[in-house]
This record gives C-alpha cells, sequence and structure tokens, in this order.
C-alpha cells in the first residue's frame, strides 16, 4: 500500500493510508500494578497525524512475547507501522532490543541514531535508550522508550520521515531529491 501517491507518481503526502500498531512492553502493566499512558499517548499522536490505528498489546519484557506481538501486529493486523515503546534501557528485565534480532530483516540505524541525538539536548540519560529501528517485510518498526515523556519525544524526532520511509519501504519510485527539495 502506498500513502498518496500524486499524478506524477510522488509520494510522501499525509499519511492516511497506513496502518499503524502500538505495543507496549512492561512488566509492571502486565501485573496490573501501572497504567500505560504511553501506548494511548502514541496512538492519540499518530491517529491526528492521519495514520490508521490497527492494533495494541501490552506485553511483559520478554523476547518471545514481544516477537509474537509484532508479528501478530504484521502478518495479522497488516500493521504497515509498528511503534513499540518500553524496555529500552538498561535494567536486566530490558529486553526489546534483543528481541529485534528475531523481528528485522534489515536495520535503519539513523532513525535511532536521530532519536538519540534530539533527546541528548533534552536529558543526559538520553543515551540509555538502546531502542532501534528496522524492516520486517514491508513494514517498518520503531523502538521507543517507555515513559509518556520519552516515548514523544522520541518519536517526535524522526516521525516527519515515516512517510517516505514506508513509501519506499513499500517499492514506492518517489524521488527522494523532490522531498529533500521541500
Ligand atoms: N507504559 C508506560 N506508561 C507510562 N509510564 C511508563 C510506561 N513504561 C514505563 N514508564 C515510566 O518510565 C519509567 C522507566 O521505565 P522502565 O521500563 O525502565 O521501568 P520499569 O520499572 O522497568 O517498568 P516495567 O516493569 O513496567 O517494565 C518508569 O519508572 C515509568 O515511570
Ligand atoms: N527524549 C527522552 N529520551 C529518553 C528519556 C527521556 O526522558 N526523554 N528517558 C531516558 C531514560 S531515563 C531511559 S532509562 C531510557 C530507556 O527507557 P525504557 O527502559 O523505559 O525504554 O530512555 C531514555 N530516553
Amino acid at each position: 500500500m502506498q500513502s498518496n501517491p500524486d499524478q506524477s507518481g510522488q509520494t510522501g503526502g499525509p499519511p492516511g493510508g497506513y496502518r499503524f500498531a502500538v505495543i507496549t512492553m512492561s512488566d509492571k502493566g502486565v501485573r496490573g500494578e501501572r497504567q500505560d499512558t504511553s501506548g494511548p499517548a502514541l496512538r492519540e499522536l499518530f491517529e491526528a497525524a492521519g495514520y490508521r490505528f490497527c492494533h495494541y498489546a501490552l506485553v511483559a519484557d520478554a523476547i518471545p512475547a514481544i516477537v509474537a506481538a509484532v508479528t501478530t501486529a504484521i502478518d495479522r493486523d497488516r500493521a504497515d507501522l509498528v511503534l513499540t515503546t518500553g524496555g529500552t534501557g538498561v535494567s536486566p528485565s530490558d529486553v526489546t532490543p534483543e528481541a529485534m534480532d528475531q523481528l528485522f530483516d534489515r536495520e535503519i540505524p539513523g532513525i535511532a541514531e536521530a532519536m538519540r541525538a534530539a533527546s541528548l539536548a533534552i536529558t543526559p540519560q538520553a543515551v540509555l535508550s538502546r531502542g532501534r529501528a528496522g524492516i520486517r517485510g514491508q513494514s517498518l518498526i520503531v523502538n521507543l522508550p517507555g515513559s509518556r515523556k520519552a516515548a514523544l519525544e522520541n518519536v517526535a524526532a524522526v516521525m516527519a520521515a515515516f512517510p517516505h520511509a514506508l513509501d519506499k519501504i513499500k517499492g514506492s519510485p518517489a524521488d527522494c531529491a523532490t522531498l529533500s527539495k521541500q
């Protein structure tokens, strides 16, 4: 699915055609000890940006659970974009980045680099997020930190690139040079 190719075949407009999933990794959330405020905030942000919500899951910080949730979002619910929140840090229980080893066909290091660089201007703790971004099939997966504040700050640094990223991941011939002039 391409987002909004115009008459000239260019893409990168409003991302109305793309479906997104939100997956929260939180042991405390699964145990009922913490309300997930990050997942709903991401849903609200991306719906307001024109994406179509298709999947939500709250899962434990465990690699098999994370892999199962992401594959369900992509294979069953046809998510083009999967946003994960939580489990990116350096606690023994934080395994979201390790789970990506089983999910990514190709990594996109620049997305994570940009999130950490922008976040470092906000807090020195930004370097503690080990979040990654990558491609599975024709879907984009992006790891965000767990707190609502951190998740929103991180995604704000990169979400402008998502429509064109999704277009290209799905094989659009859209010309990057045209976009870079904007
Ligand atoms: N889903 C969430 N919704 C709201 N706040 C969150 C969420 N996940 C984490 N946080 C906040 O971010 C902080 C850091 O998250 P982190 O995952 O490192 O904590 P944690 O204590 O290991 O949580 P958990 O056991 O739920 O994974 C937490 O103290 C909490 O305030
Ligand atoms: N922009 C931004 N990035 C941030 C933060 C933040 O408050 N703002 N918090 C950091 C902290 S304190 C941690 S521990 C890591 C990892 O968070 P996670 O373990 O909840 O995924 O994200 C970091 N990245």
